[in-house]
């Protein structure tokens, strides 16, 4: 299976949105990673085909998604950034509601509910209404109504967004089984979600797509940028107004500064092995900043 997204661009009025993207995707966990605005929503909504792109296409397997229509659709799991939920439905009501729009057969729907609701482990919350939900609950319940098809090609728009650390990773392990003969796509700003999971990292900047390659081939162009060094707390300050600064530690001797420069800051600093939040930092240092 080959998603071919090629040449795409939207325009909204005089803002570009997406500004010539081309990539393909095979079966894996590709991830967006992007500053506020850049585009990985209006990228995902056109994948999701809920939007059309001003120019270029996406192709399956060379074939328009357009000429797919519902063909492309029942492969098709998206969770939108922003869900609608109805209150009022218990969580199974809501599922089964989401199967026959999707037209899974009552039967089938029961069966994939039960494995779902274990998957996500809502089966507690099985009868409780939508709108009783915690906001990690409530993704858990549109991570499971992406699924029920049992899609091919799956497209989560920050689908850990209010998720708590546990249940961040149960939602990883549950990405990175299915993704085995899916393509899976997700779009976050939290670094740690695709942290061993992603297949190839895909970096949106003002629309445009200026990364898509490997984590590990993406850190190893870090290396020898990323230093450690322990700054007492007067100058803190200092080392953060001159430097990239990606986290700070308290330790006993002072605070460890992790610093992107592409020269050694200090003599007595130390090159430490670059990681996803260095990685962030590089691409987004201007957009953090603000
Ligand atoms: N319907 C719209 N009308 C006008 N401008 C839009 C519309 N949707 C998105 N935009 C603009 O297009 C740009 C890309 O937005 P998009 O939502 O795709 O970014 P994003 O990377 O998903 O951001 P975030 O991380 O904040 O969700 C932004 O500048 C946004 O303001």
């Amino acid at each position: 299976m080959k998603l071919s997204i090629e040449r795409v661009s939207k325009q909204y009025g005089a803002k570009r949105a997406l500004d010539n993207v081309s990539f393909e995707m095979t079966e894996g966990v590709y991830a967006f990673l992007g500053a506020n605005g850049s585009g990985k929503t209006t990228l995902m909504r056109i994948l999701a085909s809920v939007a059309r792109p001003s120019s270029g296409r996406v192709l399956l397997d060379d074939v328009d998604i357009e000429l797919l229509d519902e063909k492309y659709r029942d492969l098709l799991g998206y969770l939108p950034q922003h869900m609608g939920y109805y209150k009022n439905f218990t969580v199974e009501k809501f599922l089964f509601y989401i199967a026959a729009l999707k037209g899974i057969e009552k039967g089938r729907a029961k069966a994939k509910i039960d494995e779902l609701l274990q998957a996500v482990s809502l089966q507690e919350e099985r009868r409780t209404k939508v709108g009783k939900l915690s906001g990690g609950m409530k993704q858990r319940v549109g991570i499971a109504q992406a699924l029920l098809n049992d899609p091919k090609i799956i497209i989560v728009d920050e689908p850990t967004a209010g998720l708590d650390p546990k249940e961040r990773i149960r939602f990883r392990n549950l990405m990175s089984t299915i993704s085995a003969d899916r393509i899976v796509l997700l779009s976050t700003h939290i670094v740690s979600d695709i942290e061993y999971i992603a297949k190839e990292l895909l970096i949106l900047k003002r629309g445009m797509l200026i990364q898509k390659a490997e984590p590990q081939h993406l850190l190893d162009a870090l290396s020898g940028k990323v230093w450690t060094v322990t700054a007492s707390p007067n100058e803190l300050a200092a080392w953060q107004a001159s430097h990239k600064v990606s986290s700070m530690l308290v330790r006993e001797n002072g605070t460890e500064l992790r610093i992107l420069s592409e020269n050694k800051p200090a003599p007595h600093a130390e090159e430490a092995i670059p990681n996803l939040e260095d990685l962030y930092l590089h691409y987004f240092d201007e957009e953090a900043a603000k």
